[in-house]
């Protein structure tokens, strides 16, 4: 269920990577309770957007206001933000010489002072939660693709965090247990009361469980609208994206993307 206030507001933001600008005039609010996929061809800018939500990439110009904040530049205030986001990045990053526990384990023992019995017992909640308690005792290499990241998502959700940004969460996945993450998102979304943006290519398996799709190219945001919306774009730039054409507005080399030009570039337009 989703309230109308926003935990995430974006307003003419502008993003730079090694002096080019990736994205301009970007205008977005996110509200509480909501799942929201967040498209766009490689190269686009939507890992680069994640990363001002984290406060590891501080806007060139415009504003970021997560958690009812804006997002500090620095320092024990952006430590204090980050408690608040749980984060899947693309891999696992799951430590391979620890159990299935000990990796959920890891922020609750790093964050808090809680005593053991209390972090066991919460570290068995989250493998409940993502449906793996009998993983507890698993390494790693031991569980599948699947089953890694479930761990992975498990972690994420370790200090209960109210928004969950998930960069490319179904990398490397068979279709079976694609269905299965992103079925597991969506039911912590619902259960757990939380807010999801879910960065990712994998438009046919995000778009059933999500309430809203945002697509980026070109620099700019290009759409913004439910699901059964996007699939009824006739915009060419959202059809060429979602038909997987080689041809039409979005160029096949994206170091040519009008949103890619040199910051001063764009400043002296
Ligand atoms: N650390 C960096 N330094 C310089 N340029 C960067 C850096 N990180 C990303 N870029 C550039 O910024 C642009 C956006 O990259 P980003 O990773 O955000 O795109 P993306 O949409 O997430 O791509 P993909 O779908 O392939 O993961 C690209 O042109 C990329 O080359």
């Amino acid at each position: 269920m989703t309230d109308s206030t926003a935990i995430i507001r974006l307003r003419g933001l502008r993003l730079e990577r090694g002096g080019r600008v990736v994205l301009r005039d970007l205008d977005l609010e996110i509200a509480r309770g909501e799942v929201v996929a967040v498209f766009g061809p490689s190269g686009s800018g939507k890992s680069t957007l994640l990363s001002a939500l984290t406060g590891e990439l501080a806007p060139s110009a415009g504003s970021v206001e997560v958690l009812d904040r804006p997002v500090p530049a620095a320092g024990r205030a952006l430590l204090d933000l980050r408690k608040g986001l749980g984060v899947l990045l693309q891999g696992n990053g799951l430590l391979t010489d620890l159990t299935a526990a000990e990796n959920v384990a890891l922020p609750l023992r790093t964050h808090t002072d809680l005593p053991a019995p209390v972090i066991a017992r919460l570290v068995d909640m989250k493998l409940h939660a993502v449906g793996l308690r009998a993983a507890a005792d698993a390494f790693p290499r031991e569980l599948s693709g699947g089953m890694a990241r479930r761990v992975a998502l498990a972690r994420a959700l370790a200090l209960d965090p109210p928004l969950m940004l998930y960069d490319e969460p179904l990398t490397g996945l068979d279709p079976i247990a694609c269905g299965v993450v992103m079925s597991l998102v969506r039911r912590l979304n619902d259960t757990l009361g939380l807010t999801s943006v879910v960065v990712t290519h994998h438009v046919h398996e995000t778009l059933p469980v999500a309430d809203r799709a945002v697509v980026i190219a070109d620099g700019r945001l290009v759409f913004s609208g439910t699901p059964a919306e996007l699939q009824a774009s006739s915009d060419p730039l959202i059809r060429q994206f979602l038909d997987g054409q080689p041809d039409g507005p979005i160029p096949f080399d994206n170091s040519t993307f009008a949103g890619a030009v040199s910051a001063s570039a764009q400043d002296a337009a």
